[in-house]
């Protein structure tokens, strides 16, 4: 089978690669030359545009997209259309907003599955597990390559129609930033609880048989051992965000309560402020209410 990839990043090289070590043939496309040539080297068919990438592929075109969510999927969706019929399939396998999702499935003339991709740059070893939602046939159509990417057969399902698969992605991230905050929490309860703690050896001994065993785990044990017990240089500040922020504006419109995504999305923000304001309001009603020393800034 052949493939078209445009998106060769962190993501995108690997779907390139495990699809070429799969036996099937793969044209892949990025705005960088130099990934590009990274993917040809791996084997890959180089194109030099958009439109040469299409003139590449088969009669039934099959195209994975890896690039950035948002303007950068519209922006490539616009330039494919010319080139795509109902014989078509295009896999969106980056985290884009469901509702994007069954908007630009709409629009295309293809067949369009949105594509959630867990496992990171890190399990491309092992494979990513899959959450595909979309047409049936083309879920069908695109099986040889969804078993290459994904851990095998096991490692991907149709969730159900336009936007079901990055809907469960969405939710998917939410849960992943309530188990990194549970994690968090206990570690730093570790850390500055009762007992001197190496804190490497508590993850690697949970990490063996406990309940709480887990990839999230395994990747603090890591943490510990690269960056020490107390995590060294590491910064207290957490980037990204977005897809916490739909799962937890999802169920506000659903009306789910779902406390604990909130509070560790809410923990990443309070993370990029260097002085809370609400913190230091309370700091000085204090002294308002019950002439409570204020704590002033040095
Ligand atoms: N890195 C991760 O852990 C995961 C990322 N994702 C998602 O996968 C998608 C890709 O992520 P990464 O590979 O990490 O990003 P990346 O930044 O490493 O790679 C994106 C690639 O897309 C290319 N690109 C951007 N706009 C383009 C355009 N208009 N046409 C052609 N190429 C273009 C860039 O040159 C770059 O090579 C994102 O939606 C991301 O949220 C999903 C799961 C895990
Ligand atoms: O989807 C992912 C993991 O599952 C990606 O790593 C994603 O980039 C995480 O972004 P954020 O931390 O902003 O949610």
């Amino acid at each position: 089978m052949q493939l078209g990839v445009i998106g060769l990043g962190r993501m995108g090289q690997i779907v390139v690669n495990r699809v070429l070590d799969a036996g099937h043939d793969v044209v892949a496309f990025d705005l960088s030359e130099e990934a590009v040539a990274t993917a040809a080297e791996a084997g890959a068919e180089p194109a030099s545009s958009v439109d040469d990438f299409a003139s590449r592929l088969d009669d039934e075109k099959r195209i994975w997209l890896m690039v950035p969510a948002g303007e950068a999927v519209d922006a490539t969706l616009d330039e494919l259309d010319p080139h795509l019929d109902a014989d078509d399939v295009v896999v969106d396998g980056g985290n884009s907003h469901f509702e994007a999702s069954v908007r630009r499935a709409e629009a295309t003339d293809a067949a369009y599955l949105d594509c959630g991709t867990s496992g990171g740059p890190a399990g491309a070893e092992l494979g990513f597990s899959l959450m595909v939602g979309g047409p049936e046939w083309a879920y069908e159509a695109m099986t040889p390559v969804f078993d290459a990417v994904a851990t095998g057969p096991a490692g991907h399902d149709r969730m159900g129609p336009a936007g079901s698969g990055h809907y469960v992605k969405m939710v998917h991230n939410g849960v992943e930033y309530a188990l990194m905050q549970a994690y968090g929490e206990g570690f730093e309860l570790l850390a500055d609880g009762r007992y001197d703690l190496d804190l490497e050896a508590v993850a690697r001994t949970w990490n063996n048989g406990a309940v709480i065993r887990s990839w999230l785990l395994e990747l603090c044990e890591e943490a510990f051992r690269e960056e020490g017990t107390d995590l060294g240089d590491v910064a207290d500040h957490v980037s990204g965000g977005s897809t916490g922020t739909w799962t937890v504006q999802e169920a506000l419109e659903q009306e789910v309560p779902v406390p604990l995504i909130y509070q560790a999305l809410a923990e990443r923000f309070d993370s990029r402020n260097d002085g809370r304001f609400s913190r230091r309001l309370a700091n000085r009603l204090r002294y308002g209410f019950g002439r409570h020393e204020v704590v002033r800034e040095e």
